[in-house]
């Protein structure tokens, strides 16, 4: 059975999305992490301190629990955020797509970033389960599970620039794209929904053939890409410059920012120049482009994928597919 969610951006600046999630009937609002592949929820289990301000997922109130038992997961992201603890499987339904036997991962201890960001109560990881966590066995994701159900098995991400937008599981809504979707091919080694870009071009400029081993990550707010590429962005915004200070590029809130086009095969994929005005840092803007050094490739985040409409194809042969919207 397909389903449809609306996620919700969490602040002003398109930070993080958040959508419902039904756990055996308690309702918690999770981060959909195209980048991870684990489902945790904030617990009982967890010091008071720490659940203070969330949403608290209680088995014990739950029928269809089942502990797993002598389970256990740590996760750390990207970020150095993080959260671990213990098991258990129960029916979880997004939108109108229910689950049984989802393993439900059991946050015991949870980082500061999680602790503070109180409108979070979890993540639903997205990318494939090679990259769970759980021990001794790793778990499936929710659309691993979902997809038998599926009339076809994809899900799609149309996510919105300061509006809610929606993940729609098992089919491609045509209402929600114009013209063709292009489709490129991903690589799964890593986990995550890996392809390689073609190129890019800033503002009306010329467009540069290169290409760019990148993921596309709905659990990474910004855009992450090689020097070369955001060095040539940076230079057509007058008063940008790198600030170690704030650990990135900034600029004058006043500027105008070029539009970026990012290849994908032949397709243009544009992120308007304002999408890249993430949020004020001190006395300037923080861009929504930075450099992917020190990541080992490039990430496609929320300021790229709320530009765009887009397909995550986990059929035999996985593909990413984007449209303009
Ligand atoms: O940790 C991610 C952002 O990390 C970016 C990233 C992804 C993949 C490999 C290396 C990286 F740096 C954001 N969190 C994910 C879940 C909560 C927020």
């Amino acid at each position: 059975n397909d389903g449809s969610v609306t996620a919700t951006p969490v602040d002003a600046y398109d930070s993080e999305y958040l959508c419902p999630v039904s756990i055996d009937g308690q309702i918690l609002a999770l981060e959909f992490d195209s980048g991870s592949s684990d489902l945790w929820v904030f617990s009982t289990s967890l010091p008071l301190s720490q659940q203070k301000g969330h949403v608290i997922f209680d088995p014990s109130k739950s029928k269809n629990w089942k502990a797993l038992s002598g389970y256990t997961w740590n996760i750390t992201y990207g970020d150095k955020s993080g959260a671990s603890g213990t098991v258990g499987t129960d029916v979880v339904t997004v939108g109108g797509t229910s689950v049984s036997g989802q393993a439900v991962e059991i946050a015991t201890q949870v980082s500061s970033q999680f602790v503070s960001d109180t409108a979070n109560n979890g993540l639903l990881g997205l990318a494939f389960s090679s990259i769970n966590t759980v021990k001794p066995q790793k778990q499936k994701t929710f659309f691993d599970l979902a997809k038998p159900s599926l009339s076809s098995p994809v899900f799609t991400a149309d996510l919105k620039h300061h509006a809610p937008g929606t993940y729609d599981f098992g089919t491609i809504n045509s209402a929600k794209y114009t013209g063709a979707i292009t489709y490129t091919n991903v690589v799964t080694s890593k986990g995550f929904w890996e392809f390689t870009g073609s190129g890019y071009a800033v503002g009306n400029g010329s467009f540069v053939s290169s290409s760019i081993d990148a993921i596309a990550d709905t659990g990474t707010t910004l855009i992450y890409l090689p020097d070369a590429v955001v060095t040539a962005y940076y230079q057509q915004v007058s008063g940008a410059s790198y600030d170690s200070s704030q650990g990135g590029y900034t600029f004058p809130c006043s500027a105008t920012l070029p539009n970026l086009t990012l290849g994908i095969g032949s397709y243009r994929a544009v992120v308007p120049g304002q999408y890249i005005n993430y949020s004020p840092r001190g006395s300037k803007c923080f861009g929504g482009v930075q450099s992917n050094t020190g990541i080992g490739f490039s990430i496609y985040g929320d300021v790229f994928l709320k530009s765009q409409f887009v397909i995550f194809d986990g059929s035999s042969t996985p593909r990413l597919g984007f449209a303009s919207k």
